[in-house]
Order: structure tokens, then sequence, then C-alpha cells
């Protein structure tokens, strides 16, 4: 697979390494030209955005008054004169992260492969999601089933993200006699998921290891200097890495929060960094005939105001179903405030076209879809040619499941156009962990225009505290019951 690189293998990851190749390798030559027809193919096979689906439902008029409005989102972002503008370190990080700390990611990485039996990834929203989307996206679909010379680092589990006690009960259960990591990831240190987790995790650990044994085992991914985890692994002595002030939870995938678990597994990180740099380059632009994340950004608002209020992010590979969770929490926590915002949801085709397809068809005119396409797919599987045509799928041997696929997807896409529902298509060359930098970079920075654009502050989040608060009184009143 493209994506994933199997314990034996070697690969050109990074210029780096092609210059380790150079010195060398006798073939180097062939490896340097390897590598720049790759590069050149990358920059040909850019993601592309495709909004044909949607003509049919505005006029190019209506799109020409957007204009200075994106400008004018363009310059918020890049002068940093919008509201937020401290949670903008993200744009540039790409080019500028801390190269110290990324060694470390590194170095960290390669013991937690070497040691681990099972990385327990505690964290909820954008301490956990951006991970889970990439390890989805790129590690085999059974990952943690293979055997482990066939796998590249330990089994993969998360938790963290909810307070349901049979999961957690169950997943401590199969942790018995395996060599556990932690790698627990929260900003603020104090959201109550995480926290309770850790807490559980902590006693875990430290009954199977002693102290000592739990503090070599446990990363802690938080705030740089505040915060209640940061002071228990200061207190405790955990290797800590940062969530850098300047980027907010949802806009982290790119830092620590989510590199240290995609090295665990792995993944390239040095790909995923070069896609997103690329990125930075790509949707730098202010023109919107120059900037196709810009075009996403500007059509969805296009289409909200005229009363399309809910966003379906649709996918034809499960693989995808955590990028649609960690796209779903980017829009939804940036946008939905003041009363406003379009609601962000994700389907799952084809299996959700025999039931909610249904609905996208003929149901409530306030839908648009987004497709996300993956153009490749990294094995081929063909049908077969059998004797007998008793299922009178004779017709079909010889096509790969890809290209049925694909016709799946165009022919869906015709259906719900015409049905009343605009389409745009963000299509990704392969599942690659340079494509999901690229990939990540164009949404956070749709997202960023989409929501000055809608006059909202895209990089807070109020509402979520008003759950926080109310299930704080709860508790606390619990606590009265209790102590009484
Ligand atoms: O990293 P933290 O501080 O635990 O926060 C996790 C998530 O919780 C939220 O604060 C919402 O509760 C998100 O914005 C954030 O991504």
């Amino acid at each position: 697979m493209g994506n994933y690189i199997p314990p034996s293998s070697s690969s050109l990851g990074s210029y780096a390494i092609l210059a380790i190749f150079q010195s060398h390798h006798q073939n180097a030559k062939v490896d340097i030209e390897w590598f720049s027809s790759r590069r050149e193919e990358e920059l040909n096979k850019k993601i592309t955005f495709d909004y044909s689906g949607a003509t049919p439902f505005f006029s190019q008029h209506e799109l020409d008054f957007l204009l200075p409005q994106i400008k004018q989102a363009h310059e918020m972002i890049h002068k940093r004169t919008g509201p937020g503008s401290e949670y903008l370190d993200w744009v540039e990080w790409p080019l500028t992260y801390d190269r110290e700390e990324y060694e470390r990611i590194k170095q960290i990485s390669t013991i937690i492969r070497e040691q681990a039996d099972v990385l327990l990834i505690i964290g909820v929203g954008g301490s956990y999601l951006g991970a889970r989307a990439a390890i989805e996206m790129l590690c085999p679909a059974f990952y943690n089933q293979l055997p482990r010379a066939k796998r590249n680092g330990p089994e993969i589990y998360f938790i963290g993200h909810h307070l349901h006690s049979d999961y957690i009960a169950q997943l401590l259960e199969i942790m018995q006699d395996k060599n556990v990591y932690v790698n627990v990831i929260s900003k603020s240190g104090t959201t109550l998921e995480p926290a309770l987790s850790f807490r559980l995790l902590r006693d875990f650990l430290e009954k199977k290891y002693g102290r000592e044994g739990a503090r070599t085992r446990i990363i802690a991914t938080t705030d740089r200097k505040k915060g209640a985890l940061k002071q228990l692994a200061d207190l405790e002595g955990y290797e800590t890495l940062t969530v850098p002030d300047g980027i907010g939870g949802r806009y982290s995938v790119l830092t620590s929060v989510g590199l240290l678990p995609m090295a665990v597994t792995g993944i390239q990180i040095d790909e995923v960094m070069r896609g997103a740099a690329d990125g930075v380059e790509l949707y730098r632009e202010a023109e919107l005939a120059d900037n196709s994340a810009y075009q996403y950004a500007a059509l969805r608002q296009l289409l909200y105001r005229k009363g399309k209020t809910i966003e379906l992010l649709a996918s034809y590979t499960p693989s995808l179903q955590y990028v649609a969770e960690w796209w779903k929490q980017l829009f939804g926590e940036s946008e939905g405030k003041d009363g406003k915002g379009m609601f962000p949801a994700s389907i799952q085709f084809t299996t959700e076209l025999h039931s909610i397809g249904q609905y996208v068809q003929e149901g409530h005119r306030h839908l648009i879809e987004t497709t996300l396409w993956i153009e490749e797919s990294a094995v081929q599987v063909t049908i077969p040619s059998l004797e007998d045509n008793l299922d009178n799928l004779h017709y079909l041997s010889g096509t790969t499941f890809h290209e049925i696929n694909e016709k799946a997807c165009k022919a869906t896409i015709q259906a719900h156009v015409a049905g009343g529902v605009p389409n745009l298509k963000v299509s990704i060359p392969e599942a690659s962990p340079y494509y999901f930098g690229q990939m990540v970079y164009f949404f956070q920075k749709a997202c960023a225009i989409s929501g000055y654009m809608l006059g909202v502050n895209p990089f807070d989040q109020p509402g979520v505290e008003v759950y926080k608060e109310e299930m704080r009184n709860l508790l606390n009143q619990n606590q009265t019951i209790i102590t009484r």
C-alpha cells in the first residue's frame, strides 16, 4: 500500500532520506529520478475541487458578490485581524513547526514501537479525532488484528472519548497480558472524559508495573505551562509533548497531538508534514479562481444562504469514517454559534444509499452533499468469472470493485443533483500520508475562511462550556448526597 510501509520494506519518505540514499546506494541516480518524478506527479496531481454539481443551484453573479467577503476573510487570517486571531498559528505551522519537539516525537515513537504491545490513546474531540482519522485512513483496515510481524507498531486503542463503562471495562480486560503504553492528550488537562480515563489507567498501570514502571510508559501531550495534566506530568516526571498555545484542539492534528500516534503506527509523518507544507502554498492565494479551498468555502456559504442548512460529507470508503468525524468537529465547533452555521453531518456510501439514501434523494431540500473521493485504490479486487451465471453478474467479470465504486459515486452524484441536492466534490489522488497532510490543510483553511465569511469567530467554542457547567453542577450535587 502506498501509505503504509510494512516493517521490512524501505521507502524514500523525505529529502533527508533521499540524501542518505544518494551517498549509500550505487543506484542512487535511479532513486533520485524516482523521487523527482514522484514530486512532479504530486505537484500535478493535487487535491481537486469540482463544483459542477452545484452550478444548477446558483448564478455566477451570486458568487461574484461574495468576492469582497472572501478577500476580507483572507486578510483576517493572513494579517491576523479577525476574532480569535491568537489561534492562527496553524496557518504557517507546517513550515514553522518546532523541529526539536518533532525529533522527540520520532524518538518516543521508536521506543513505543519497539517495546509496546498496545498504545492506548486517551483524548476527546480535537485531542483524538485527527490521529484516529489518519490511522483509519492510512493503516490497513484490520490493523489491530494483523500478526505483530505484519504491523509496523503496537495495537492502538482509543479511550477517554466517552463515559461508557462496558467499553472501558472490556478494554482493560484485554490489556491484562499486554505491555501497555499510554498517550494521554488534553490541551486543557481538565476535560472530564479523558481525565477520568487517565485516572483509571494510571491506577491500572501503577498496579501492573509499579509507580516507576508506570511513569516510563506514560506520555502526556498537553499545554506547555498550565493545566492539571501538566502539573501532574511534572510532578510524576512523565515524558511530555506540547499542544502549541496558538493552535486550538480541532486544528491540532499536525502537532504532537496527531503526530505521535501516527508515528507509532508507522505512518510516515515526514510525508504528512510535506503534504501539509505544500497545502500552505497551494491554499495561500487570495484569488478565488486560484484557490480551491476558498472555492469550497465560498460555495458552502453561498448555498447556506440559499437555505441549505445541512452539509453531508459523503465518502465511498469505510476508512474515511474518522476523517468525517474530524471534519464534523472542525466545521461544527468553528461555525455553529450565534444561531448560525451549516450542520455538518456525514454519510457512508454505498452503505447508506440503502437506508438514508431515500431521504437524500427525496426528503426535505435543505441538504448539500460534499463528496470525499479517493481516486486510486491501493489494492485491486476483481470480480471473478464463474462457470455458472446464476447471479446474472457475469457481465461484471473482470471489473474491479474500485471501478464499480467509481460508477456508484458518479451515479449517486447525478441522481442527487437531479433530486435537488447540490454536490461539491473533493478528490484526493490517493490515500497516502502526503495527501492526508494536504487534505487536512485544505479543510482547515476552508473552514477558517468559511467561518469568517459567516461572521463568527471560527476559533472558539463557548457553547461546549454550557454542557460542562451543567455536568459539574450535577456531579457536585451528587457529591453532596454521597458525603451526607
Ligand atoms: O484537549 P482538551 O482540552 O481535553 O479538549 C478536548 C476537546 O474538548 C473540547 O474542548 C470541547 O469540550 C474541544 O474543543 C476539544 O477539542
